[in-house]
């Protein structure tokens, strides 16, 4: 039917909303040291996020959180690929890869990644076709400027109507590139070149972000906006990202992208028996 999603050899029902664990593979999100730590502590990560209840798991090898650096193809390829492949090899879950690299996306998805996940929506050369010929299903996500400006200066005439008008842009360009609409994800991109009130004005409108039946994928936990609205340093927002995630779901969101994960689990199952009793 309608709301199951294809992602490589699984599929999501879409019919109900989904927890995403973050998976970051980049180096300064690690302790140690040595590339098996590395690998051994990220498979520990993952069983424990998917025995919480996830059911993706986001795998990123390039930092885009303000102020990042620029990372190689070639180093991206070496902290992503082997990690889908080792997920893959050892798990049942959906494997989405963070990249904006097109040759990342192709080796991803040959190593068993199910989605892929562009926080530039395409935009980097080579990017559509590639995606497009993964067969995966993509998320396209918005963002003003790039990692290391977006946070200087945000500024909209309106966050809403150039939010949606950029990604329904988004969405024409994969539709001419050969992209079916049944494979998208849209995101609003929170934190990515917006301030306090550019997030908390999109979040309020959650509803109308979306061309009608396109699922939406909301990323929030442990952001900014958090930090900004409660006064809380980034270790300090879990409570704040839970309450986001709660509005989400409720507002009809399809995946959020968190970091913890039984937390999430738990409000978005409760938010769900409240929204189907709704339907009752
Ligand atoms: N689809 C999708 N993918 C994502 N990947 C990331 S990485 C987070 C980078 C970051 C960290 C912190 C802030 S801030 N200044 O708001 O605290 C902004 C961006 N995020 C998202 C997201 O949302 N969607």
């Amino acid at each position: 039917n309608s709301s199951r999603l294809p992602c490589g050899i699984r599929e999501l029902d879409l019919s109900r909303a989904h927890v995403m664990g973050i998976l970051n593979v980049t180096p300064d999100s690690f302790s140690d040291g040595g590339r098996y730590n590395r690998l051994d502590a990220a498979l520990l990560h993952v069983e424990q996020m998917i025995g919480a209840g996830a059911s993706l798991i986001d795998v990123g090898g390039e930092s885009t959180r303000p102020g990042a650096a620029v990372v190689s193809v070639e180093e991206e390829l070496q902290r992503v690929v082997p990690v889908v492949e080792a997920i893959a090899a050892r798990f049942d879950v959906v494997i989405s890869v963070d990249t904006s690299t097109p040759e990342v996306m192709v080796a991803s998805a040959a190593a068993g990644a199910g989605l892929i996940n562009d926080v530039r929506a395409l935009e980097r050369p080579g990017a559509l076709e590639a995606a497009r010929d993964t067969g995966l299903p993509i998320c396209l996500m918005h963002r003003q400027g790039e990692p290391d400006t977006m946070q200087l200066a945000p500024r909209y005439a309106s966050v809403l109507d150039e939010v949606n008008a950029y990604l329904q842009a988004r969405v024409e360009a994969c539709e001419a590139a050969g992209i079916t609409r049944q494979r998208l994800i849209l995101d609003p991109g929170f934190g990515f070149g917006k301030t306090l009130e550019h997030n908390l004005g999109l979040f309020a409108r959650l509803r109308d972000l979306r061309p009608a039946g396109v699922p939406l994928l909301v990323g929030v936990s442990r952001k900014s906006m958090i930090g900004q609205a409660l006064d809380r340093p980034v270790d300090q927002r879990l409570y704040g990202g839970l309450a986001l995630a709660a509005l989400a779901v409720d507002a009809g969101a399809a995946i959020l992208r968190v970091h913890d994960v039984a937390e999430t689990v738990d409000v978005v199952r409760m938010v769900e028996a409240v929204k189907s009793a709704r339907q009752s």
